[in-house]
């Protein structure tokens, strides 16, 4: 079973589209509209094995210093057989030639981030000044990061973990 990263293509997004569905209800993975894929595309990667899309994440740069990778996601049928690091080492290398230096997910599966280096924190780690600018984001990736009680919900028992590269 040979596994290949790979930049997304918009021909990816139906594929991105169903693994984010399997994932989506239990909020695991945080949903979005088909639009917002598009429009992110290029923040994605594609895991393939034979030409077929088994997995995918993102690296979403949210200011000079800072990323966050999302929707890291594995076809369910091929879960722990390391697809997931493959697409990790995809998404750190990307991350070290944008220039961050940490990066912050907001996850369920903390063992598996921990694993790269992801600590548990608390809070929303960057200064008032970008924490007033990251609040004029339409993301609602962005809302979650900063904590906007109008997204809890959606993040309720997930754990923000932070890396520094
Ligand atoms: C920032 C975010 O994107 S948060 C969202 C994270 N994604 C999800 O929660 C969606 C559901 N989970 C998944 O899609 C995947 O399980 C991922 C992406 C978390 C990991 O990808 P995988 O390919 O399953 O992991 P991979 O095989 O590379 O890693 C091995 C890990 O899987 C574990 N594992 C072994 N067998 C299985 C299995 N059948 N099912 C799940 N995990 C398994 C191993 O114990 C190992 O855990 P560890 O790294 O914590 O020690």
């Amino acid at each position: 079973m040979s596994v290949s990263v790979r930049r997304a293509r918009t021909a990816d997004v139906r594929e991105i589209r169903r693994l984010i569905d399997v994932y989506a209800d239990d909020r695991r993975v945080l949903s979005k509209p088909t639009v917002a894929l598009y429009e992110d595309v290029t923040d994605f990667w594609v895991a393939e094995i034979d030409g077929a899309v088994v997995g995918c994440g993102a690296v979403h740069v949210l200011w000079e210093d800072l990323a966050e990778f999302r929707t890291v996601a594995v076809d369910p049928d091929l879960r722990g057989r390391r697809i997931g690091h493959v697409i990790m080492e995809a998404l750190l290398t990307e991350a070290r030639v944008l220039g961050v230096r940490r990066v912050f997910v907001l996850t369920f599966e903390t063992r598996f981030f921990g694993s790269f280096g992801f600590r548990p924190i608390d809070g929303t780690p960057v200064p008032p000044d970008v924490y007033e600018q990251l609040l004029r984001s339409y993301d609602e990736g962005v809302a979650e990061f900063l904590g906007l009680e109008r997204v809890k919900p959606n993040t309720l028992g997930n754990t923000r973990m932070l890396l520094h590269l």
